[in-house]
């Protein structure tokens, strides 16, 4: 179930610069200089405000759904294409530090937005109102994560074929509170369960929590504070695994994207 997932890509290719500005106007609708808003007149379906859901027993998980638009999608998944990072099939995860390719600055941008501009829904079974909630329980991301600078200068780019997936883990402590995880392609199952010391271990203790997430297409997932930390995360893809609603999933290639900001050094 674990992928050999460590592989470094190589740099941006120079003359795709422009390649890449063309993509990003279409994918974005706007170029990434612009302070317009991120839901362009060029694809209507993006005028629909980003609904946020909260995760039911996970503080500091949400969930947006339609992140982006099918366009968007397609266009996201060229730029990453077009980094070449997976060219050769032997690799299946790309990492990028500090200054991010343009369509992950990008990505960031719109991740901002979504957050400013989103609504929360509250699923029905919460009984509690919207004054009784704390800010954690209102905010996708807490405002000090969502105002630092940059918001994200990591990003991990990794590709699953059918079967593939990745182990119960809470990210590195090498990075800040607050990740997103973008989802492009096949749709797969995320389960957390909670962290007894996040040593990575797999193992479903007995009576611990399991709590299924269906990261769809063009999917967002914003985890901070208890979510990121107290909290592991896994994908197993193998044959059987990925039941929705009590069906298997038809797998198909998955790639996404993780972005996360670095802690700053002790020095
Ligand atoms: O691919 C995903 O959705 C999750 C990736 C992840 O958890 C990680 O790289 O730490
Ligand atoms: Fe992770």
């Amino acid at each position: 179930m674990g992928l050999g997932r460590g592989a470094e890509g190589g740099a941006m290719e120079e003359d795709d610069t422009e390649i890449q500005r063309r993509v990003l106007e279409e994918a974005f609708g706007e170029s990434s200089d612009d302070d317009g808003p991120a839901h362009s007149a060029a694809d209507p379906s993006l005028s629909r405000q980003p609904i946020w859901e909260s995760v039911d027993g996970i503080k500091g998980l949400w969930l947006c759904r339609d992140f982006l638009s099918i366009k968007q999608q397609s266009l996201l998944l060229s730029a990453i294409e077009r980094e070449g990072w997976f060219s050769d099939s032997s690799h299946n995860q790309a990492m990028r530090f500090g200054d991010l390719p343009e369509w992950a600055t990008e990505l960031t941008r719109l991740v901002c937005e979504a957050v400013c501009l989103g609504q929360v829904s509250f699923e029905a079974s919460r009984e509690s109102t919207f004054e009784d909630q704390d800010a954690e329980e209102t905010c996708p991301l807490p405002l000090n994560l969502l105002w630092r600078e940059p918001l994200f200068d990591q990003l991990i780019a990794n590709v699953y074929e059918p079967g593939e997936g990745i182990c119960a883990h809470v990210d590195l402590m090498r990075f800040e509170d607050g990740i997103a995880i973008v989802s492009l392609e096949s749709a797969c199952v995320m389960h957390f369960t909670q962290s007894k010391g996040g040593d990575g271990n797999a193992e479903l203790l007995q009576g611990e929590e399991r709590i299924p997430i269906l990261l769809s297409p063009g999917s967002l997932i914003l985890m901070s504070g208890e979510a990121r930390y107290l909290w592991k995360h896994e994908i197993n893809r193998k044959p059987g695994y990925q039941l929705w609603e009590g069906k298997e999933i038809y797998q198909q290639r998955r790639t996404s994207v993780t972005l996360r900001k670095l802690c700053k050094s002790p020095n």
